[in-house]
């Protein structure tokens, strides 16, 4: 039920008058910026006052979204708390418990609530109010839920603190002391919910956790711009937010490598790898080491050298600090023999880096994927032949020019981890598409973790890629689980319209055959539009459908499969069109350019989908691909393709080996590790000696 004029004009003095309190709060919080007895007292003022300054303004400037009447009174629920005179509050936190009917309130049980009422607003000028009367007999639809989805996409998501749905209100106030997946299907809200969490969280636990406390990893940096408004929405500006590639130290990206190199890189058994290959970095005394020290020769025996090596090895530190107890023990070695004026110097710190070496994570990683020989020493009986040869790689000769792929992220940090084992831990972790992580990547949210509370966010049917998930266990066994691990599903699907949910869920039974299907609470404007062409046609067509959509005002996404990229630039530049890619990290307002992966998380307006088939084709778990694909509109499916739209009958790519089954070789991985040894004679010696190298290579594998 909509409000009358009157009704809105009564609320509005009431708006206006919060805003006024607001206004002189603020005001209040200028002046205490400039107080403070001592510098130490007025910066941590300043900073209390800055905090509370964005949280006030970080809100979308209505003062209120809600207000709930019944047995209780009159509440005004807003993202912030407003108080008028002797603090009493005109407006409540919706994080506040008095606040929680008018999440929760429903026709089965209305929690005392006799009326509810949700406020359209522009800036603090309500535009419109919605009323749910819960003494009605009649099921009123939550018309302003329905306006808020319907409402045009901008590329960056929005808070829906207003609209929040009781089931994803019990998971934004879940226990946050152990590891909680919420799963669900596209659209279900999952992501909104866990920023909604993580606001929750920082206002309950102000005491003990600060934003600096949480983290948020998502997939990728597009993805992080698309929610990075969220939490500066509900108040939280200082959560730390990165993409899971960021979680690495700083390098030289960009390294492309085969399927099955990521593959073997991802998997667990990398850290046995790892920690081994650091542990053979610790060298083994001469018999005697002699040392110079001023003019004179001085022996330090073996067993004490090698004593000196065991205590080091046996302190429980990484290897950085082993180094130092190892260090100590010489230099007081040293010490006794040349007296105290020699420890430290140049000889012993020369003994002390040839036993024991500094190293950098990258440095280390560098050495071992470029030699053979500390490959295989390192992986023992963990690793076959054939994976060792894939992991090796031709070092760049120097360490600011090696470039590093995606796989090696996660193994950097974890090499960092070993090295100097100083890695920031939060008092809580959101990880969101969590689904898609290699073991190696999990391991790095895993010991970021401070106490075992995380949030994983994800769906089983949209795990693509190598890591393809069929169970949570999977990734789970990768968490930490001490806590207790609570799994809770969202089933509701609030972006795509019924139309387009129901000709995607068709490739359910194939993509994910144990996931239920979401059920969807509206319909959409019109049902997908198929655009059969041929293939000389395939790029105009996407492009004149995106660039239609575009001027109806809509925010377009052309997902695109890479094969079909080129094509569809081209056509792009020669219509004229502007449009932005989510390869550089943003989308723009207009017509946006993403592959299939790149579109995990994302919504649009308007979708155009490019060549389902070739998704289907390209990927591993192609179909869930599709899915992704399909299940990214709020309104428009436009599907343009020269073969079949929804192609049921194309055999699902199986996901490539990713066990640690160390046992098979298959003819792909052949195929592979065969490319992957021509990149390298290409890539490390002129054509004329390819020959002469590959004659060498058979006499080192038979040398009989
Ligand atoms: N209670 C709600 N009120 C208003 N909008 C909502 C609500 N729940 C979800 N939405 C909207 O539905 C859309 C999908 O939400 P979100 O991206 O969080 O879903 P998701 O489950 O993470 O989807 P995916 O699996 O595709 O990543 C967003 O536009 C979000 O704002």
């Amino acid at each position: 039920m909509d409000g009358t004029a009157a009704e809105i004009a009564a609320e509005q003095a009431y708006f206006d008058l919060a805003a006024e309190f607001r206004g002189k709060k603020l005001a209040g919080l200028d002046d205490l910026a400039t107080a403070g007895a001592n510098p130490g007292a007025a910066a941590r003022i300043k900073r209390y006052a800055n905090a509370a300054r964005e949280a006030l303004q970080g809100a979308d400037q209505a003062v209120a979204f809600g207000r709930i009447d019944g047995r209780f009174g009159l509440l005004y629920i807003g993202r912030q708390l407003i108080n008028g005179t002797e603090d009493d509050p005109l407006v409540v936190s919706w994080h506040a418990p008095a606040a929680a009917a008018y999440f929760e309130a429903s026709h089965a049980d209305t929690k005392g609530v006799d009326r509810k009422r949700v406020f359209e607003c522009d800036g603090n000028t309500i535009v419109n109010l919605t009323d749910v009367v819960f003494a009605d007999v009649a099921e009123a639809v939550d018309t302003h839920l329905l306006a808020e989805l319907a409402r045009g996409r901008t590329g960056r998501l929005r808070d829906i603190v207003a609209t929040l749905q009781a089931a994803q209100y019990a998971l934004v106030r879940a226990p946050a002391d152990r590891l909680l997946v919420i799963e669900g299907g596209p659209g279900t809200g999952k992501t909104a919910v866990a920023l909604h969490r993580v606001s929750w969280l920082l206002y309950h636990h102000r005491d003990t956790i600060r934003a600096t406390d949480v983290l948020v990893v998502g997939p990728h940096p597009t993805f992080m711009h698309y929610i990075g408004l969220v939490l500066p929405g509900l108040g939280s500006t200082e959560v730390v937010m990165r993409d899971i590639g960021r979680l690495a130290p700083e390098v030289t990206r960009g390294r492309v490598e085969p399927v099955e190199v990521a593959t073997i890189k991802g998997q667990a058994r990398m850290a046995g790898l790892l920690a081994r290959a650091l542990d053979a970095r610790i060298g083994v005394p001469e018999p005697a080491e002699r040392l110079m020290i001023g003019s004179r020769f001085y022996t330090l025996p073996h067993a004490e050298v090698a004593a000196a090596i065991e205590v080091g090895r046996s302190a429980d530190l990484p290897y950085t600090g082993r180094r130092e107890v190892f260090r100590d023990r010489i230099d007081r070695l040293v010490s006794d023999l040349a007296g105290a004026a020699s420890a430290g110097r140049q000889p012993v710190a020369d003994l002390v880096e040839r036993l024991w070496p500094r190293l950098s994570a990258a440095g280390f990683l560098r050495d071992l994927f470029g030699s053979l020989r500390r490959l295989r020493a390192a992986a023992g009986a963990d690793f076959t032949a054939a994976e060792i040869a894939l992991l090796h790689r031709r070092a760049a000769d120097r360490l600011t020019e090696e470039v590093w792929s995606a796989a090696d992220l996660p193994l950097l940090d974890e090499a960092g981890d070993l090295i100097d084992g100083d890695v920031h831990r939060y008092a809580h972790i959101v990880v969101d598409e969590a689904q898609d992580l290699s073991p190696m990547q999990l391991r790095s949210v895993a010991r970021r973790s401070a106490t075992g509370a995380l949030t994983i966010v994800g769906d089983i049917a949209q795990s693509t890629g190598p890591w393809a998930r069929d169970t949570w266990d999977e990734v789970v066994e990768h968490l930490p689980t001490a806590s207790g691990v609570e799994k809770v599903p969202l089933r509701y699907g609030y972006r795509v319209p019924r139309q387009v949910y129901e000709m995607a869920a068709r490739l359910l039974p194939v993509a994910a055959p144990a996931v239920a299907p979401v059920e969807v609470i509206r319909d959409g404007p019109q049902p997908p539009t198929v655009h059969q062409v041929g293939l000389a046609g395939r790029a105009g067509r996407t492009v004149t459908v995106a660039i239609e959509h575009a001027a109806g005002g809509r925010f377009v996404g052309i997902v695109c499969p890479p094969r079909c990229r080129r094509e569809t630039e081209a056509a792009l530049a020669a219509n004229g069109a502007t449009w932005s890619s989510a390869e550089r990290g943003e989308l723009g307002t207009a017509i946006n350019l993403v592959s299939p992966e790149e579109a995990k998380g994302l919504e649009f307006d308007a979708v155009v989908v490019v060549e389902p088939e070739q998704i289907v084709a390209d990927y591993e778990r192609g179909h869930r691909m599709l899915y992704v694909a399909l299940t990214r509109t709020t309104a428009y499916l436009d599907i343009v393709c020269v073969g079949d739209p929804l192609p049921l009958s194309l055999p699902a790519t199986p996901k490539a080996p990713a066990g640690d089954d160390p046992g098979g070789f298959s003819a792909r991985q052949a195929q592979h590790l065969a490319e992957h040894l021509a990149g390298q004679l290409r890539a490390a010696a002129p054509e004329t000696e390819w020959q002469a190298v590959l004659r060498r290579v058979g006499e080192l594998l038979d040398p009989s």
